[in-house]
């Protein structure tokens, strides 16, 4: 049995430095309501005695006997008044107090909702690439949307718990300057009560991952649902894509159903152990013979008791049915398990000779499925590639498709890292360079790389926020895109949409191509960057690009002749392996197929 609630250091990191210093503010105000909750139902003692003619303190000792000599200096009349005043009195300032609690606890569960979500897309944000190409999108996706407004809804049954402990504290202590014996006795029952609802509680978790689990499978299945609006009518599968979607949102019915039925029984079986105790305690008072208005504050304090500790036991199975979200926002935010981002801190100006394959084998990690199923071994995607990138020069990357040319670029932007082998740039390892300054002088338009969901103009800058708008609209007259974005009715003001829905693809890649060209970069990277482009904007695209060869290094991606028509070099990639690297002129002759099938280079 956990002694401990669940997640206990994340959600310590979530409050952060600044909220903790909050905390023992908020026990001051539990422990102070509280208090002043117990000195009202202690004054009752008193009151009763004057209503009942029973001022003798027989039966009354210590503490109770105090709160009888109240006001006793003072006629019946006045006396009653007076503590009745101070009854209400201290009801209000209780309620005055409670009502600052709330403010507060509400004030810092806010703020380390906030930070939850802050931190998860801090990691998003930080962690090492090969992560995404790892987990399944659905399971972020909910671990962001669900699971992390249910880590806050944790962190705000925390700090209930810790009001409800002050009072509960406050309280038993009350009870026990009125009768320790009796407080024993309490304090005995609800020790027992604690230990059957925590051994309840512990049946909690496994409903509560596996809630987490289905949820982050119905998040995929929306995802789906979303992206893949014209493949599942195209083809028909509208049907059984409802039936899927069903049995994934049934799934999480089911798993919920499971977990809130056992959570549900806990509130009436506590409540029924509580009562039998508050029964206990108020037959043994008349046993033991107890003074009546003794007897009367130690029910009325013993009541007002009841809802703290109940609220206390409750706040520890909710924290269970939480701890799958808590466990899936953990693991999101824990970095030892994750791909680390690049590092390095070496300076990067500009490339002066060029960069150098040396031996690279690459091969991607297995996804998330795949570790869980056993099925990660995967196979080498680049094997022992060796070829210069030069600088100044434009440089065709060829191959049939699966080659590993993209997976090329994804090593030279360091979205991925080498298995072995070393990546040169002017004779030092890119892996000592700093990632950020290395990138600042890269550019890629690649037809992976979406669109932001705004205007024409934040597109093309995205990424360079101090180009003007005249830069915007060079680069896009570069880019053979601006002709038809000044043919729109909001010219460069026209919103895409999200992808850049509401664009052609062909309008789409001259949009990224003009956002790699605003940057102006000291290596620009085009991969497949005009597949989608008509071919006359493509001639004029590759023109452009001809005329300003050799200010820049560039690196080309295509299946296309015509578009790798004005590079200097070229590498014929086959299967992970360079197969040639030579002048395009000496191969320019031959059509696409046949540099597919040159024969490879002794080594
Ligand atoms: N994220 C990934 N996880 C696992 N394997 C991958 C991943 N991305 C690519 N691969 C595999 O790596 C190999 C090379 O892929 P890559 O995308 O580099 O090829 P390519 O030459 O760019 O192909 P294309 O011309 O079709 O774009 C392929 O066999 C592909 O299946």
């Amino acid at each position: 049995m956990r002694l401990m609630p669940p997640s206990l250091p994340m959600l310590r990191r979530a409050l952060g430095k600044r909220q903790l210093r909050l905390l023992p503010a908020v026990v001051v105000l539990g422990l102070a309501s509280a208090a002043l909750e117990g000195f009202g139902i202690g004054l009752i003692i008193p009151l009763l005695g004057i209503i009942m003619g029973q001022q003798d303190q027989a039966g009354m000792a210590g503490f109770s006997a105090v709160f009888q000599h109240v006001g006793s200096d003072l006629s019946e009349r006045d006396r009653l008044i007076v503590i009745s005043l101070a009854i209400l009195g201290s009801i209000v300032l209780k309620n005055i107090l409670a009502f600052a609690n709330t403010l507060l606890t509400t004030f810092i569960h806010g703020k380390a909702s906030h930070s939850i979500r802050s931190a998860l897309s801090e990691q998003l944000l930080k962690v090492g690439y090969p992560f995404f190409l790892q987990q399944s999108p659905g399971r972020l996706l909910n671990i962001i949307s669900n699971e992390s407004w249910r880590a806050s809804d944790a962190i705000q049954i925390m700090l209930a718990a810790i009001v409800n402990a002050s009072a509960a504290i406050i309280l038993l202590a009350f009870l026990l300057l009125l009768s320790w014996q009796m407080t024993l006795l309490v304090t005995l029952g609800l020790a027992l009560v604690q230990i059957a609802h925590a051994m309840l509680s512990a049946n909690l978790k496994a409903p509560s991952r596996s809630v987490a689990s289905r949820n982050s499978a119905l998040a995929s299945q929306m995802l789906h649902l979303v992206h893949a609006g014209r493949l599942i009518r195209i083809f028909g599968q509208e049907e059984r894509e409802k039936a899927v979607f069903d049995q994934a949102s049934d799934s999480v019915r089911r798993a919920g159903f499971v977990l809130l039925t056992r959570q549900g029984a806990l509130p009436p079986l506590t409540e029924v152990l509580h009562a039998m105790l508050f029964l206990a305690v108020v037959i043994s008072a008349w046993f033991a013979d107890m003074n009546f208005p003794l007897i009367v504050a130690f029910v009325i304090l013993l009541y007002r008791l009841q809802p703290y500790m109940r609220a206390l036991q409750m706040a520890w199975s909710q924290l269970q049915g939480l701890s799958g979200s808590l466990e899936e926002v953990q693991w999101m935010l824990d970095p030892s398990d994750k791909p680390e981002p690049p590092q390095g801190s070496g300076p990067f100006h500009c490339l002066h000779q060029g960069i150098s394959f040396d031996d690279v084998t690459f091969t991607y990690s297995g996804t998330y499925s795949d570790t869980h199923s056993g099925a990660d071994q995967r196979a080498a995607v680049l094997h022992a590639a060796t070829f210069d990138i030069r600088s100044g020069r434009s440089t065709a990357l060829i191959g049939r498709s699966g080659a590993g040319k993209t997976t090329i670029v994804n090593l030279l932007c360091r979205f991925v890292e080498p298995d072995a082998g070393r990546i040169l740039v002017d004779g030092s390892p890119l892996n000592q360079i700093d990632p950020s300054q290395w990138r600042k002088h890269i550019a890629l338009a690649s037809q992976e790389l979406e669109l932001v969901d705004g205007s024409i103009f934040e597109n093309i800058i995205y990424g360079q926020e101090t180009a003007s708008a005249a830069d915007a609209e060079r680069a896009a007259r570069l880019a053979e895109a601006h002709e038809f974005i000044e043919r729109l009715p909001q010219g460069y003001m026209t919103v895409v949409g999200y992808r850049g829905v509401n664009l052609s693809a062909g309008q789409r890649q001259r949009i990224a191509l003009a956002r790699a060209l605003v940057r102006d970069p000291d290596i620009l990277i085009l991969d497949e960057a005009t597949n989608a482009v008509d071919g006359l904007s493509e001639a004029a695209i590759v023109e452009t690009l001809k005329s300003r060869a050799g200010r820049r290094t560039t690196i080309v991606i295509s299946h296309h002749h015509s578009t790798i028509s004005f590079c200097d070099d070229v590498v014929i990639l086959s299967h992970g392996r360079v197969k040639k690297q030579a002048p395009f002129a000496a191969l320019a002759t031959l059509s696409m197929d046949e540099l597919y099938l040159h024969e490879p280079v002794d080594r």
